[in-house]
């Protein structure tokens, strides 16, 4: 049985939400933080990537909420004391939350996150409600050499959010559920369409269990090598892949030079199937007024015009992700100043 840190009995509460690449965090997310819960909640957003595109992508946190950005590393394992220094962080803030909502990166393994919140160096008084793994219906099967890492995102959640079922068929939708029920015996899922889920069922539904942290089998875990200096490595069900960020490369593309949107639509749609996901906000010559966001899961590209810059300089960035090896940075760097605009 692993060993419980146990929190005060007024914890706020703390949701974590993860699922691979593209799934549909920040949606969800933004879903969350737009509903009518009337609480004062922060925000920890964590991207693999070196830019938090996400931190961007975030509504307007309401009522003094507060929005702390982890980039440049998974919260799982490589950014892990940043993740224990931004709770302790917002714990110390004069208004204290009352609700905090941790997107973790695609990449992330929640067995590891987990296991810093059940850990001394956290707070006492954050309690863990319920690690929720947002599940894309459309990709679910694509990427197989990721699959491990999949499924270890939903063997560790407390719920499933099979999302994207606009993309999907009710044919496709009940293959997923035998594939999952031949390999969980239990598990709670809830079908949704751009994380379109009650609130009530999200938060404050105390689900988090942490004997799913005792469950890991050994089949799926790494090769925990003598020269390994975590000193968590001590703990029995520390089992998730170390380094298991070493599975992915990440490239990031940033300019003040304007873009042509076709120009980049097309380059997005040309990248590597080994390229998981990209995104980013662009400064383009079609629009130069407005932010536009670039989104790229698979072989899916989303280009759209979205709110004015504001006070903020244009500028775009643009993150991708993909396999270990399938980045080949002159290449794409050269490919991306081609879809500068001319001038
Ligand atoms: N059609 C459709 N698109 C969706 C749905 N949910 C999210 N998307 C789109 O999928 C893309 C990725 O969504 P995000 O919410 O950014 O995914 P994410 O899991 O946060 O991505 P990472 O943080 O990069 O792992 C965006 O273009 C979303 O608009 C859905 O239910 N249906």
């Amino acid at each position: 049985m692993t060993a419980i840190h146990q929190p005060h009995a007024q914890a706020v509460p703390l949701t974590v939400l993860t699922g691979f690449l593209g799934a549909g965090k920040t949606t969800l997310l933004n879903r969350i933080l737009s509903g009518d819960h009337g609480l004062r909640v922060a925000v920890l957003v964590n991207d693999f990537g070196s830019i938090n595109i996400d931190a961007e992508l975030v509504v307007g946190i309401e009522s003094g909420g507060d929005i702390i950005n982890l980039s440049n590393g998974c919260v799982c394992c490589n950014v892990r004391d940043d993740l224990v220094a931004a709770v302790r962080q917002v714990m110390a803030r004069p208004e204290q939350p009352e609700y905090i909502l941790l997107e973790a990166s695609g990449v992330a393994d929640p067995s590891g996150i987990a296991l810093t919140f059940m850990g001394e160096a956290m707070p006492d008084r954050i309690r863990l409600d319920s690690i929720m793994c947002v599940v894309d219906a459309e990709q679910i099967f694509a990427a197989p050499e990721m699959m491990e890492l999949k499924l270890r995102q939903v063997a560790f959640a407390d719920m499933l959010i099979l999302n994207k079922v606009d993309l999907v068929t009710p044919g496709e939708i009940e293959r997923i559920k035998t594939w999952l029920d031949d390999r969980f015996h239990r598990y709670r899922l809830v079908e949704a369409s751009h994380g379109n889920v009650p609130l009530e069922i999200l938060l404050s539904v105390g689900r988090f269990d942490p004997t799913r942290l005792d469950g890991a089998t050994p089949g799926d875990q790494h090769n925990h090598s003598h020269d390994c200096d975590d000193p968590e490595c001590a703990h029995h069900a520390h089992d998730h892949l170390h380094d298991h960020t070493e599975a992915f490369s990440t490239w990031s593309y940033e300019t003040n030079q304007p873009l042509s949107l076709e120009a980049l639509r097309e380059t997005a749609r040309k990248l590597p199937a080994a390229i998981y996901r990209a995104k980013g906000v662009i400064h383009s010559s079609d629009e130069p007024t407005r932010r536009a966001v670039l989104q790229v899961v698979g072989k899916r590209v989303d280009l759209c015009l979205e709110d004015d810059w504001g006070g903020r300089t244009p500028r775009t960035q643009i993150v991708i992700i993909g396999a270990a090896g399938s980045i080949d940075e002159a290449i794409l760097q050269e490919q991306f100043q081609k879809v500068v605009a001319p001038n």
